[in-house]
C-alpha cells in the first residue's frame, strides 16, 4: 500500500477516520473525445475514505474499518466497471466511469452502508487515485446526495 499524505477535508464533527484501500479494475470512458482511455484498459485504483462523526457505535467504533473495505473492494476488485450497471452506464455521461465519477460513486455507496448504522458517520472526503500521476478528491456536500 502506497503511504501518502493526503488532503484534509474541514468539517465540525469530533471524530475523524481514515481507511486506504486499493482494487484492480478495468474500464473504458464511452466517448471517442476520451481517445486512448475509450479503449478497454485496466488501473489499480488506490482510494482513501474519510469519514467524520460525533458519535461512536457499541464498538467503540465510527465504522469498522473492515466495513469500508468490503463495501468498495469485494465490490469492484477484478471487475469491468463498466458492468457495474447500477452505478455506470455507457449512454449516460452522468455515469461514465472516469476517475470524479468513481470517486463519488464510491462516495456514495460508503454513505449508503453508514446510513444503515445507528450512530450515523458521514462520509466527508474521497481520495482516488487512478495512475502514478491522476487523482481526484470528491467530497459530498450536506443536504446534497450529489
Ligand atoms: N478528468 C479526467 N481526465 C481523464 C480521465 C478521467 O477519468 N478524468 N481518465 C483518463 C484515462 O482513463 C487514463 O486512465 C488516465 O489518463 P492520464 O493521467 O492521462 O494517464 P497517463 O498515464 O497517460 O498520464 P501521464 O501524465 O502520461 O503519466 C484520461 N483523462
Ligand atoms: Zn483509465
Amino acid at each position: 500500500m502506497i503511504q501518502q499524505i493526503y488532503p484534509s477535508v474541514a468539517h465540525p464533527y469530533r471524530y475523524e477516520l481514515n481507511k486506504d484501500l486499493q482494487f484492480a479494475a478495468a474500464h473504458y470512458v464511452p466517448a471517442d473525445a476520451a481517445g486512448k482511455c475509450s479503449r478497454m484498459h485496466g488501473h489499480t485504483y488506490f482510494v482513501n475514505v474519510t469519514i467524520a462523526g460525533d458519535e461512536l457505535n457499541a464498538e467503540g467504533f465510527l465504522v469498522n474499518f473492515a466495513e469500508i473495505k468490503q463495501l468498495i473492494h469485494d465490490r469492484f476488485d477484478h471487475s469491468v466497471l463498466n458492468e457495474h450497471e447500477a452505478y455506470f452506464q455507457d449512454d449516460d455521461p452522468d455515469r461514465y466511469p472516469t476517475t470524479e465519477i468513481v470517486a463519488r460513486t464510491i462516495a456514495e455507496i460508503v454513505q449508503d452502508g453508514l446510513d444503515r448504522s445507528d450512530n450515523k458517520p458521514r462520509c466527508v472526503q474521497v481520495f482516488l487515485r487512478e495512475t502514478p500521476t491522476s487523482y481526484v478528491v470528491y467530497r459530498p456536500q450536506a443536504g446534497r446526495t450529489r
